[in-house]
Protein backbone atom coordinates (compact mmCIF):
# COMPACT_ATOMS: atom_id res chain seq x y z
CA UNK A 1 0.00 0.00 0.00
CA UNK A 2 1.54 3.23 -1.25
CA UNK A 3 2.02 6.09 1.92
CA UNK A 4 1.90 9.37 1.87
CA UNK A 5 3.03 11.89 4.74
CA UNK A 6 1.03 15.02 5.01
CA UNK A 7 3.49 17.93 6.58
CA UNK A 8 1.31 20.78 6.61
CA UNK A 9 -2.14 21.51 7.76
CA UNK A 10 -3.97 20.46 5.29
CA UNK A 11 -8.20 19.99 5.29
CA UNK A 12 -9.09 16.34 6.53
CA UNK A 13 -10.93 16.17 3.15
CA UNK A 14 -7.89 14.94 1.63
CA UNK A 15 -7.36 11.68 4.53
CA UNK A 16 -10.61 10.85 3.21
CA UNK A 17 -9.70 10.43 0.17
CA UNK A 18 -6.36 8.78 0.80
CA UNK A 19 -8.51 6.39 2.67
CA UNK A 20 -10.76 5.69 0.17
CA UNK A 21 -8.06 5.29 -2.67
CA UNK A 22 -6.78 3.02 -0.71
CA UNK A 23 -3.55 4.86 0.23
CA UNK A 24 -1.93 5.01 3.87
CA UNK A 25 -2.40 8.79 5.26
CA UNK A 26 0.09 9.72 7.75
CA UNK A 27 -0.42 13.54 9.12
CA UNK A 28 2.32 15.31 10.56
CA UNK A 29 2.46 19.16 10.48
CA UNK A 30 5.15 21.15 12.22
CA UNK A 31 7.98 18.94 11.93
CA UNK A 32 11.06 20.16 11.93
CA UNK A 33 13.59 20.00 9.02
CA UNK A 34 15.69 17.02 10.94
CA UNK A 35 12.48 14.93 12.12
CA UNK A 36 11.04 15.45 8.63
CA UNK A 37 14.07 13.97 6.96
CA UNK A 38 14.49 11.16 9.55
CA UNK A 39 11.05 10.08 8.38
CA UNK A 40 10.25 10.63 4.67
CA UNK A 41 12.28 7.43 3.42
CA UNK A 42 9.37 5.63 4.44
CA UNK A 43 6.96 7.56 2.00
CA UNK A 44 5.74 7.65 -1.49
CA UNK A 45 4.06 10.72 -1.30
CA UNK A 46 4.28 13.97 0.22
CA UNK A 47 1.36 16.30 0.37
CA UNK A 48 2.53 19.87 1.37
CA UNK A 49 0.62 23.75 1.73
CA UNK A 50 4.04 26.50 2.28
CA UNK A 51 5.20 25.98 5.55
CA UNK A 52 7.15 22.84 4.54
CA UNK A 53 10.26 23.41 2.75
CA UNK A 54 11.18 20.62 0.31
CA UNK A 55 14.69 20.80 -0.14
CA UNK A 56 17.92 19.18 -2.03
CA UNK A 57 18.99 17.59 1.55
CA UNK A 58 14.97 16.43 2.24
CA UNK A 59 15.36 15.03 -1.08
CA UNK A 60 18.37 13.36 -0.77
CA UNK A 61 16.57 11.65 2.32
CA UNK A 62 13.17 11.03 0.15
CA UNK A 63 14.75 7.63 -1.14
CA UNK A 64 11.18 6.25 -1.79
CA UNK A 65 9.62 9.26 -2.77
CA UNK A 66 7.46 9.68 -6.21
CA UNK A 67 5.57 12.50 -6.30
CA UNK A 68 5.08 16.00 -3.91
CA UNK A 69 1.88 17.67 -4.63
CA UNK A 70 1.13 21.24 -3.11
CA UNK A 71 -2.10 21.93 -1.88
CA UNK A 72 -1.72 25.50 -3.30
CA UNK A 73 -0.38 27.54 -6.63
CA UNK A 74 3.23 28.71 -5.24
CA UNK A 75 5.77 25.74 -5.50
CA UNK A 76 8.46 28.17 -4.86
CA UNK A 77 8.71 26.10 -1.30
CA UNK A 78 10.00 23.44 -3.64
CA UNK A 79 13.10 22.97 -4.82
CA UNK A 80 11.85 21.51 -8.37
CA UNK A 81 15.06 21.09 -10.10
CA UNK A 82 16.27 19.13 -7.28
CA UNK A 83 12.51 17.04 -7.51
CA UNK A 84 13.19 16.94 -11.33
CA UNK A 85 16.64 15.49 -11.04
CA UNK A 86 15.97 12.46 -8.52
CA UNK A 87 12.53 12.22 -10.91
CA UNK A 88 10.12 12.97 -8.36
CA UNK A 89 7.21 14.36 -10.08
CA UNK A 90 6.00 18.01 -8.31
CA UNK A 91 2.20 18.85 -8.55
CA UNK A 92 0.09 22.00 -7.49
CA UNK A 93 -3.51 22.88 -7.56
CA UNK A 94 -3.76 26.04 -9.98
CA UNK A 95 -6.90 26.52 -9.84
CA UNK A 96 -8.79 25.09 -6.03
CA UNK A 97 -8.01 28.89 -4.11
CA UNK A 98 -8.16 31.27 -7.01
CA UNK A 99 -10.96 32.57 -6.06
CA UNK A 100 -10.35 32.82 -2.60
CA UNK A 101 -6.98 34.83 -2.99
CA UNK A 102 -9.04 36.88 -5.63
CA UNK A 103 -11.69 37.93 -3.35
CA UNK A 104 -8.28 38.53 -0.58
CA UNK A 105 -6.68 41.24 -3.01
CA UNK A 106 -10.42 42.24 -3.42
CA UNK A 107 -11.12 42.65 0.04
CA UNK A 108 -7.53 44.13 0.85
CA UNK A 109 -8.53 47.22 -1.58
CA UNK A 110 -11.40 47.93 0.47
CA UNK A 111 -9.70 47.79 3.26
CA UNK A 112 -7.16 49.71 2.28
CA UNK A 113 -9.42 52.62 0.23
CA UNK A 114 -11.49 53.13 3.47
CA UNK A 115 -8.74 52.12 6.37
CA UNK A 116 -11.15 49.44 7.58
CA UNK A 117 -8.56 47.91 10.08
CA UNK A 118 -7.32 51.23 11.56
CA UNK A 119 -10.89 52.00 11.84
CA UNK A 120 -11.58 48.94 13.44
CA UNK A 121 -8.93 49.07 16.07
CA UNK A 122 -9.77 52.97 16.88
CA UNK A 123 -13.54 52.28 17.34
CA UNK A 124 -12.93 49.09 19.57
CA UNK A 125 -10.55 51.18 21.82
CA UNK A 126 -13.57 53.41 22.95
CA UNK A 127 -12.62 56.44 20.26
CA UNK A 128 -15.21 57.71 18.03
CA UNK A 129 -13.01 59.62 14.82
CA UNK A 130 -15.42 59.85 12.67
CA UNK A 131 -13.40 62.66 10.95
CA UNK A 132 -9.59 60.59 11.20
CA UNK A 133 -11.16 58.34 8.19
CA UNK A 134 -11.89 59.92 5.17
CA UNK A 135 -11.84 57.81 2.29
CA UNK A 136 -11.94 57.17 -1.09
CA UNK A 137 -14.60 55.71 -3.92
CA UNK A 138 -13.11 52.43 -5.90
CA UNK A 139 -15.83 53.72 -8.68
CA UNK A 140 -14.07 55.27 -11.67
CA UNK A 141 -10.43 54.37 -10.52
CA UNK A 142 -8.25 52.43 -12.32
CA UNK A 143 -6.88 49.30 -11.00
CA UNK A 144 -3.05 48.08 -12.15
CA UNK A 145 -3.10 44.77 -12.43
CA UNK A 146 0.25 43.46 -12.69
CA UNK A 147 -0.19 39.53 -13.64
CA UNK A 148 -3.32 38.54 -15.36
CA UNK A 149 -3.18 35.00 -14.91
CA UNK A 150 -6.12 33.10 -13.07
CA UNK A 151 -5.90 35.21 -9.74
CA UNK A 152 -5.65 38.23 -11.90
CA UNK A 153 -7.96 37.74 -14.00
CA UNK A 154 -10.62 37.09 -11.39
CA UNK A 155 -9.31 40.41 -9.77
CA UNK A 156 -10.22 41.66 -12.96
CA UNK A 157 -13.51 40.47 -13.23
CA UNK A 158 -14.85 41.61 -9.78
CA UNK A 159 -12.97 45.21 -10.21
CA UNK A 160 -15.06 45.57 -13.63
CA UNK A 161 -17.95 45.03 -11.56
CA UNK A 162 -17.09 47.27 -9.12
CA UNK A 163 -17.29 49.62 -12.04
CA UNK A 164 -13.09 50.36 -12.07
CA UNK A 165 -11.64 50.80 -15.18
CA UNK A 166 -8.36 47.85 -15.40
CA UNK A 167 -5.27 48.05 -16.85
CA UNK A 168 -3.05 45.13 -16.72
CA UNK A 169 0.42 44.16 -17.72
CA UNK A 170 1.07 40.52 -18.07
CA UNK A 171 3.67 39.97 -21.20
CA UNK A 172 1.58 36.63 -21.91
CA UNK A 173 -1.43 38.29 -21.76
CA UNK A 174 -3.19 38.47 -25.48
CA UNK A 175 -5.21 41.26 -26.53
CA UNK A 176 -7.96 38.86 -27.71
CA UNK A 177 -7.96 37.58 -23.66
CA UNK A 178 -7.96 41.43 -22.65
CA UNK A 179 -11.10 42.27 -24.69
CA UNK A 180 -12.71 39.22 -23.06
CA UNK A 181 -11.72 40.29 -19.95
CA UNK A 182 -13.10 44.02 -20.48
CA UNK A 183 -9.81 45.54 -19.38
CA UNK A 184 -6.63 47.33 -20.85
CA UNK A 185 -3.67 45.21 -22.01
CA UNK A 186 -0.24 47.99 -21.19
CA UNK A 187 2.82 48.04 -20.89
CA UNK A 188 4.66 48.34 -17.04
CA UNK A 189 5.21 51.88 -17.06
CA UNK A 190 1.93 53.16 -18.40
CA UNK A 191 0.38 50.97 -15.51
CA UNK A 192 2.95 52.69 -13.22
CA UNK A 193 1.69 56.07 -14.25
CA UNK A 194 -1.88 55.63 -14.51
CA UNK A 195 -2.78 53.35 -11.30
CA UNK A 196 -4.91 54.41 -8.87
CA UNK A 197 -4.46 50.94 -7.10
CA UNK A 198 -1.65 48.31 -7.92
CA UNK A 199 -2.40 44.67 -7.19
CA UNK A 200 0.21 42.05 -8.10
CA UNK A 201 -0.45 38.49 -9.14
CA UNK A 202 2.34 36.96 -10.87
CA UNK A 203 4.66 34.57 -9.55
CA UNK A 204 7.84 34.78 -7.73
CA UNK A 205 10.68 34.58 -10.95
CA UNK A 206 13.94 36.62 -11.60
CA UNK A 207 11.86 38.60 -14.49
CA UNK A 208 9.39 39.31 -11.30
CA UNK A 209 11.45 39.79 -8.64
CA UNK A 210 11.61 43.40 -7.42
CA UNK A 211 8.95 43.96 -10.30
CA UNK A 212 7.74 46.89 -7.82
CA UNK A 213 11.29 48.43 -7.44
CA UNK A 214 12.58 51.75 -5.91
CA UNK A 215 12.42 53.07 -9.27
CA UNK A 216 9.28 51.74 -10.09
CA UNK A 217 7.57 52.89 -7.26
CA UNK A 218 9.03 56.23 -8.06
CA UNK A 219 7.08 56.33 -11.66
CA UNK A 220 4.07 55.47 -9.72
CA UNK A 221 0.87 58.42 -9.62
CA UNK A 222 1.23 59.93 -6.10
CA UNK A 223 -1.21 58.82 -4.10
CA UNK A 224 -1.43 55.20 -5.15
CA UNK A 225 -2.49 51.89 -3.11
CA UNK A 226 -0.67 48.90 -3.21
CA UNK A 227 -1.74 45.26 -2.95
CA UNK A 228 0.08 42.27 -2.76
CA UNK A 229 -0.75 38.93 -2.54
CA UNK A 230 0.65 37.12 -4.63
CA UNK A 231 4.25 36.74 -3.16
CA UNK A 232 6.86 38.82 -1.22
CA UNK A 233 9.69 39.68 -2.89
CA UNK A 234 7.73 41.07 -5.92
CA UNK A 235 8.17 44.61 -3.87
CA UNK A 236 11.16 45.98 -2.53
CA UNK A 237 9.80 46.45 1.06
CA UNK A 238 12.54 49.15 2.01
CA UNK A 239 11.67 51.15 -1.23
CA UNK A 240 7.95 50.25 0.18
CA UNK A 241 8.72 51.62 3.44
CA UNK A 242 10.21 55.15 2.12
CA UNK A 243 7.02 56.07 -0.36
CA UNK A 244 4.97 55.24 2.05
CA UNK A 245 6.19 57.52 4.76
CA UNK A 246 6.74 60.11 1.99
CA UNK A 247 3.38 60.48 1.57
CA UNK A 248 4.13 59.14 -2.33
CA UNK A 249 2.38 55.52 -1.46
CA UNK A 250 -1.27 56.09 0.18
CA UNK A 251 -1.37 52.75 1.35
CA UNK A 252 -0.02 49.25 0.86
CA UNK A 253 -2.25 46.18 2.05
CA UNK A 254 0.33 43.03 2.02
CA UNK A 255 -0.39 39.36 2.88
CA UNK A 256 2.88 38.49 2.06
CA UNK A 257 6.20 39.45 2.60
CA UNK A 258 10.10 38.61 1.71
CA UNK A 259 10.68 36.75 4.93
CA UNK A 260 7.89 34.77 6.13
CA UNK A 261 6.65 34.19 8.68
CA UNK A 262 6.92 38.04 9.07
CA UNK A 263 6.88 38.61 12.53
CA UNK A 264 8.67 41.75 12.55
CA UNK A 265 8.76 45.09 9.83
CA UNK A 266 9.55 48.31 10.27
CA UNK A 267 6.64 48.51 7.59
CA UNK A 268 4.07 47.27 10.95
CA UNK A 269 4.57 50.47 12.25
CA UNK A 270 3.01 52.62 9.66
CA UNK A 271 -0.62 53.42 9.92
CA UNK A 272 -1.38 52.89 5.84
CA UNK A 273 -0.05 49.69 6.14
CA UNK A 274 -2.79 46.65 6.49
CA UNK A 275 -0.90 43.45 6.58
CA UNK A 276 -2.33 39.52 6.84
CA UNK A 277 -0.47 36.47 7.85
CA UNK A 278 -0.63 35.25 3.55
CA UNK A 279 -4.18 34.18 4.46
CA UNK A 280 -4.60 35.05 0.50
CA UNK A 281 -6.11 31.01 0.41
CA UNK A 282 -7.50 30.63 3.98
CA UNK A 283 -11.49 30.11 3.41
CA UNK A 284 -13.27 26.73 4.37
CA UNK A 285 -13.57 26.42 0.91
CA UNK A 286 -10.61 26.81 -0.92
CA UNK A 287 -8.39 25.13 1.28
CA UNK A 288 -10.92 21.56 1.06
CA UNK A 289 -10.77 22.30 -2.64
CA UNK A 290 -7.03 22.08 -2.92
CA UNK A 291 -6.93 19.27 -0.29
CA UNK A 292 -9.55 17.12 -2.54
CA UNK A 293 -7.75 18.20 -4.94
CA UNK A 294 -4.16 17.39 -4.44
CA UNK A 295 -4.93 13.79 -3.03
CA UNK A 296 -6.63 13.02 -6.30
CA UNK A 297 -4.00 14.32 -8.00
CA UNK A 298 -1.58 11.98 -5.86
CA UNK A 299 -3.39 9.06 -5.44
CA UNK A 300 -3.97 8.98 -8.85
CA UNK A 301 -0.13 9.13 -9.95
CA UNK A 302 0.69 6.31 -7.71
CA UNK A 303 -2.21 3.67 -7.97
CA UNK A 304 -2.88 4.84 -12.20
CA UNK A 305 0.24 6.62 -13.35
CA UNK A 306 -2.28 9.48 -14.36
CA UNK A 307 -0.44 13.18 -14.15
CA UNK A 308 -2.13 16.15 -13.54
CA UNK A 309 -1.16 19.82 -12.99
CA UNK A 310 2.83 18.59 -12.99
CA UNK A 311 5.32 21.71 -12.93
CA UNK A 312 8.24 19.16 -14.12
CA UNK A 313 6.31 16.39 -16.60
CA UNK A 314 3.77 16.35 -19.35
CA UNK A 315 0.26 15.53 -17.95
CA UNK A 316 -1.69 11.84 -18.29
CA UNK A 317 -5.26 11.97 -17.75
CA UNK A 318 -6.74 9.38 -15.94
CA UNK A 319 -8.50 8.34 -18.76
CA UNK A 320 -5.24 8.40 -21.10
CA UNK A 321 -2.92 6.45 -18.42
CA UNK A 322 -4.12 3.12 -18.70
CA UNK A 323 -4.33 3.54 -23.12
CA UNK A 324 -0.88 4.70 -23.10
CA UNK A 325 0.61 2.53 -20.18
CA UNK A 326 1.16 -0.41 -23.17
CA UNK A 327 3.04 2.50 -25.57
CA UNK A 328 4.97 3.71 -22.53
CA UNK A 329 6.40 0.33 -22.30
CA UNK A 330 6.85 -0.04 -25.63
CA UNK A 331 8.94 3.24 -26.07
CA UNK A 332 10.82 2.21 -22.70
CA UNK A 333 11.67 -1.30 -24.24
CA UNK A 334 12.81 0.53 -27.26
CA UNK A 335 14.70 3.09 -25.68
CA UNK A 336 16.42 1.19 -23.54
CA UNK A 337 17.64 -1.48 -26.51
CA UNK A 338 19.35 1.29 -28.02
CA UNK A 339 20.61 2.63 -24.78
CA UNK A 340 22.79 -0.87 -24.36
CA UNK A 341 23.76 -1.16 -27.62
CA UNK A 342 24.84 2.19 -27.53
CA UNK A 343 28.74 1.57 -26.68
CA UNK A 344 30.79 4.33 -25.50
CA UNK A 345 33.57 4.14 -27.93
CA UNK A 346 31.09 5.32 -30.54
CA UNK A 347 30.89 8.88 -28.44
CA UNK A 348 28.12 10.08 -26.75
CA UNK A 349 24.70 10.59 -27.82
CA UNK A 350 23.94 13.95 -29.79
CA UNK A 351 20.67 13.15 -31.28
CA UNK A 352 17.60 11.09 -31.05
CA UNK A 353 14.51 11.31 -33.47
CA UNK A 354 11.61 9.36 -32.34
CA UNK A 355 8.82 8.33 -35.35
CA UNK A 356 5.18 8.06 -34.12
CA UNK A 357 3.19 5.97 -36.53
CA UNK A 358 -0.27 4.05 -36.67
CA UNK A 359 -2.30 4.23 -33.28
CA UNK A 360 1.02 5.49 -31.85
CA UNK A 361 0.39 8.76 -34.42
CA UNK A 362 -3.18 9.93 -32.02
CA UNK A 363 -1.89 9.56 -28.57
CA UNK A 364 -0.49 11.90 -26.24
CA UNK A 365 3.42 11.00 -27.07
CA UNK A 366 5.28 13.58 -24.61
CA UNK A 367 4.67 10.98 -21.96
CA UNK A 368 5.90 8.08 -24.19
CA UNK A 369 9.07 10.47 -25.76
CA UNK A 370 9.48 10.56 -22.03
CA UNK A 371 9.79 7.09 -21.30
CA UNK A 372 11.83 6.36 -24.66
CA UNK A 373 14.45 8.84 -22.91
CA UNK A 374 14.34 7.00 -19.75
CA UNK A 375 15.13 3.68 -21.36
CA UNK A 376 17.59 5.16 -23.74
CA UNK A 377 19.55 6.75 -20.70
CA UNK A 378 19.08 4.01 -17.66
CA UNK A 379 21.84 2.06 -19.05
CA UNK A 380 24.37 5.12 -18.96
CA UNK A 381 23.47 7.51 -15.87
CA UNK A 382 22.12 6.05 -12.57
CA UNK A 383 18.66 7.13 -11.16
CA UNK A 384 17.00 8.07 -14.46
CA UNK A 385 12.92 7.82 -14.61
CA UNK A 386 10.36 9.55 -16.62
CA UNK A 387 10.64 12.84 -14.79
CA UNK A 388 14.15 13.70 -15.36
CA UNK A 389 14.96 11.77 -18.37
CA UNK A 390 13.87 14.69 -20.78
CA UNK A 391 15.70 16.89 -18.54
CA UNK A 392 19.04 14.97 -18.81
CA UNK A 393 18.49 14.53 -22.18
CA UNK A 394 18.62 18.05 -22.75
CA UNK A 395 21.48 18.64 -20.44
CA UNK A 396 23.65 16.75 -22.03
CA UNK A 397 23.27 18.24 -25.39
CA UNK A 398 20.85 15.78 -27.33
CA UNK A 399 19.00 17.31 -30.06
CA UNK A 400 15.36 15.63 -29.92
CA UNK A 401 12.81 15.55 -32.59
CA UNK A 402 9.85 14.29 -33.00
CA UNK A 403 7.66 13.13 -35.77
CA UNK A 404 4.04 12.03 -36.38
CA UNK A 405 3.37 10.28 -39.16
CA UNK A 406 -0.36 10.70 -40.45
CA UNK A 407 0.09 7.86 -42.92
CA UNK A 408 -1.32 4.45 -43.37
CA UNK A 409 1.18 1.82 -41.68
CA UNK A 410 2.46 -1.36 -42.42
CA UNK A 411 1.70 -1.83 -38.64
CA UNK A 412 -1.51 -1.19 -36.36
CA UNK A 413 0.79 0.47 -34.32
CA UNK A 414 4.47 1.49 -34.99
CA UNK A 415 7.26 3.55 -33.17
CA UNK A 416 11.09 4.09 -34.70
CA UNK A 417 14.01 5.85 -32.71
CA UNK A 418 17.07 6.62 -34.35
CA UNK A 419 19.88 7.42 -32.03
CA UNK A 420 23.20 9.27 -33.30
CA UNK A 421 26.32 9.22 -31.82
CA UNK A 422 29.11 10.58 -33.93
CA UNK A 423 28.59 9.73 -37.45
CA UNK A 424 26.47 7.17 -36.85
CA UNK A 425 22.97 6.64 -36.45
CA UNK A 426 21.43 3.08 -35.34
CA UNK A 427 17.19 2.85 -36.03
CA UNK A 428 15.34 0.02 -33.80
CA UNK A 429 11.00 -0.29 -34.27
CA UNK A 430 8.74 -1.62 -32.58
CA UNK A 431 5.08 -2.35 -32.32
CA UNK A 432 2.55 -3.36 -30.28
CA UNK A 433 1.39 -7.33 -30.67
CA UNK A 434 -2.16 -7.59 -29.97
CA UNK A 435 -2.34 -4.21 -29.28
CA UNK A 436 -0.95 -4.70 -26.13
CA UNK A 437 2.68 -6.74 -26.17
CA UNK A 438 5.78 -4.61 -27.26
CA UNK A 439 7.34 -6.41 -30.49
CA UNK A 440 10.65 -4.95 -31.96
CA UNK A 441 10.15 -5.44 -35.38
CA UNK A 442 13.19 -3.96 -37.13
CA UNK A 443 16.82 -2.82 -36.44
CA UNK A 444 19.13 -0.97 -38.21
CA UNK A 445 16.82 -1.31 -41.62
CA UNK A 446 16.42 -4.81 -41.48
CA UNK A 447 13.18 -6.83 -40.37
CA UNK A 448 13.14 -8.89 -37.61
CA UNK A 449 10.36 -9.98 -35.26
CA UNK A 450 11.39 -10.69 -31.84
CA UNK A 451 9.42 -10.49 -28.64
CA UNK A 452 11.92 -8.55 -25.86
CA UNK A 453 13.26 -11.15 -23.38
CA UNK A 454 14.74 -10.77 -19.94
CA UNK A 455 17.88 -12.11 -21.42
CA UNK A 456 18.63 -11.20 -25.09
CA UNK A 457 21.61 -11.56 -26.91
CA UNK A 458 21.88 -9.07 -30.06
CA UNK A 459 24.07 -10.29 -32.85
CA UNK A 460 24.96 -8.46 -35.81
CA UNK A 461 26.69 -10.63 -38.46
CA UNK A 462 26.81 -11.78 -42.37
CA UNK A 463 24.26 -14.32 -43.80
CA UNK A 464 26.66 -17.19 -44.41
CA UNK A 465 25.97 -20.59 -43.62
CA UNK A 466 26.91 -22.17 -40.57
CA UNK A 467 26.20 -19.29 -38.04
CA UNK A 468 23.27 -20.61 -36.58
CA UNK A 469 24.51 -24.05 -35.95
CA UNK A 470 27.88 -22.52 -34.28
CA UNK A 471 25.91 -20.27 -31.97
CA UNK A 472 23.70 -22.65 -30.70
CA UNK A 473 26.38 -25.15 -30.13
CA UNK A 474 28.57 -22.03 -28.12
CA UNK A 475 24.82 -21.69 -25.97
CA UNK A 476 24.39 -25.53 -25.68
CA UNK A 477 28.03 -26.16 -23.91
CA UNK A 478 27.36 -23.61 -21.24
CA UNK A 479 24.26 -24.79 -20.94
CA UNK A 480 21.64 -21.93 -22.00
CA UNK A 481 18.40 -22.33 -23.09
CA UNK A 482 17.74 -20.93 -25.53
CA UNK A 483 13.69 -19.40 -25.51
CA UNK A 484 13.58 -17.80 -28.89
CA UNK A 485 15.70 -17.33 -31.83
CA UNK A 486 15.24 -14.53 -34.32
CA UNK A 487 16.77 -13.76 -37.61
CA UNK A 488 16.50 -10.82 -40.37
CA UNK A 489 18.73 -9.61 -43.01
CA UNK A 490 18.86 -7.03 -45.22
CA UNK A 491 19.88 -9.18 -48.51
CA UNK A 492 20.85 -12.56 -49.42
CA UNK A 493 24.29 -13.48 -47.90
CA UNK A 494 23.99 -9.48 -46.97
CA UNK A 495 24.37 -7.81 -43.11
CA UNK A 496 22.18 -9.65 -41.14
CA UNK A 497 20.19 -9.44 -37.48
CA UNK A 498 20.11 -11.98 -35.16
CA UNK A 499 18.18 -11.98 -31.37
CA UNK A 500 18.27 -14.62 -29.40
CA UNK A 501 16.09 -14.69 -26.17
CA UNK A 502 17.86 -16.42 -23.56
CA UNK A 503 16.92 -18.25 -20.18
CA UNK A 504 19.45 -16.86 -18.32
CA UNK A 505 22.82 -14.44 -18.56
CA UNK A 506 24.92 -15.40 -20.63
CA UNK A 507 28.75 -16.10 -19.35
CA UNK A 508 31.46 -13.47 -20.64
CA UNK A 509 33.46 -16.35 -22.10
CA UNK A 510 30.60 -17.61 -24.48
CA UNK A 511 30.01 -13.44 -25.42
CA UNK A 512 33.61 -13.66 -26.52
CA UNK A 513 33.36 -17.56 -28.10
CA UNK A 514 30.25 -16.02 -30.13
CA UNK A 515 32.40 -12.52 -30.98
CA UNK A 516 35.13 -14.71 -32.76
CA UNK A 517 32.42 -16.53 -34.94
CA UNK A 518 33.92 -15.41 -38.50
CA UNK A 519 30.26 -14.54 -39.53
CA UNK A 520 29.78 -12.32 -36.81
CA UNK A 521 30.47 -8.69 -36.23
CA UNK A 522 28.84 -7.46 -33.16
CA UNK A 523 27.26 -9.63 -30.15
CA UNK A 524 26.09 -8.00 -27.41
CA UNK A 525 23.84 -8.94 -24.50
CA UNK A 526 20.91 -6.97 -23.07
CA UNK A 527 19.03 -7.52 -20.34
CA UNK A 528 15.14 -6.20 -20.05
N1 LIG B 1 -1.49 34.88 -0.92
C1 LIG B 1 -1.82 33.63 -1.12
O1 LIG B 1 -2.19 32.93 -0.19
C2 LIG B 1 -1.78 33.08 -2.48
C3 LIG B 1 -0.87 33.52 -3.39
N2 LIG B 1 -0.86 32.99 -4.64
C4 LIG B 1 0.14 33.51 -5.57
O2 LIG B 1 -0.49 34.31 -6.54
C5 LIG B 1 0.31 34.35 -7.71
C6 LIG B 1 -0.53 34.26 -8.96
O3 LIG B 1 -1.19 33.02 -9.02
P1 LIG B 1 -2.03 32.60 -10.32
O4 LIG B 1 -2.82 33.73 -10.81
O5 LIG B 1 -2.73 31.35 -9.99
O6 LIG B 1 -0.85 32.30 -11.32
P2 LIG B 1 -0.95 32.22 -12.90
O7 LIG B 1 0.23 31.46 -13.34
O8 LIG B 1 -2.30 31.78 -13.35
O9 LIG B 1 -0.79 33.74 -13.33
C7 LIG B 1 0.41 34.43 -13.25
C8 LIG B 1 0.43 35.46 -14.33
O10 LIG B 1 1.61 36.21 -14.20
C9 LIG B 1 2.05 36.52 -15.50
N3 LIG B 1 3.44 36.88 -15.52
C10 LIG B 1 4.53 36.08 -15.53
N4 LIG B 1 5.64 36.81 -15.59
C11 LIG B 1 5.26 38.09 -15.59
C12 LIG B 1 5.98 39.31 -15.64
N5 LIG B 1 7.31 39.35 -15.70
N6 LIG B 1 5.28 40.45 -15.62
C13 LIG B 1 3.92 40.44 -15.56
N7 LIG B 1 3.19 39.31 -15.54
C14 LIG B 1 3.87 38.15 -15.54
C15 LIG B 1 1.77 35.26 -16.27
O11 LIG B 1 1.72 35.50 -17.66
C16 LIG B 1 0.44 34.85 -15.72
O12 LIG B 1 -0.61 35.34 -16.50
C17 LIG B 1 1.34 33.23 -7.54
O13 LIG B 1 2.55 33.79 -7.12
C18 LIG B 1 0.79 32.42 -6.40
O14 LIG B 1 1.77 31.75 -5.70
C19 LIG B 1 -1.74 32.05 -5.04
C20 LIG B 1 -2.67 31.58 -4.17
C21 LIG B 1 -2.74 32.02 -2.80
O1 LIG C 1 -1.36 27.33 1.42
C1 LIG C 1 -1.43 28.52 1.66
O2 LIG C 1 -2.04 29.00 2.62
C2 LIG C 1 -0.72 29.51 0.76
C3 LIG C 1 -1.32 29.52 -0.59
C4 LIG C 1 -0.40 30.09 -1.58
O3 LIG C 1 0.38 30.95 -1.34
C5 LIG C 1 -0.42 29.52 -2.93
O4 LIG C 1 -1.28 28.68 -3.22
O5 LIG C 1 0.45 29.92 -3.72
Amino acid sequence: MPKVLISDQLSPAAIDVFKQRGIEAVVKPGLTPAELRAIIGAFDGLAIRSATKVTRELLDAATNLKVIGRAGIGIDNVDVKSATARGVVVMNTPYGNAITTAEHAIGLMFALARQLPEASASTKAGKWEKNRFMGVELTNKTLGLIGAGNIGSIVADRAVGLKMRVVAYDPYLTEARATVLGIEKVELDTLLARADFITLHTPLTEQTRNILSRENLAKTKKGVRIVNCARGGLIDETALYDALQSGHVAGAALDVFEVEPATASPLFALENVVCTPHLGAATTEAQENVALQVAEQISDFLLTGAVTNAVNMASVSAEDAPRLKPYMQLCQLLGSFAGQLTEARHGVITKVGIEYEGAAAHLNHRPLSAALFAGLLAPMMEGVNMVNAPVFARDHGIDMSETVHDRDSEYQTLVRISVTTGDQTRTVSGTLFGGAKPRLVEVKGIKVEADFGRHMLYVTNQDKPGFIARCSAILAEKNINIATFHLGRASEGGDAVCLISIDETLPEAALVAIRALPQVMQATQLAF
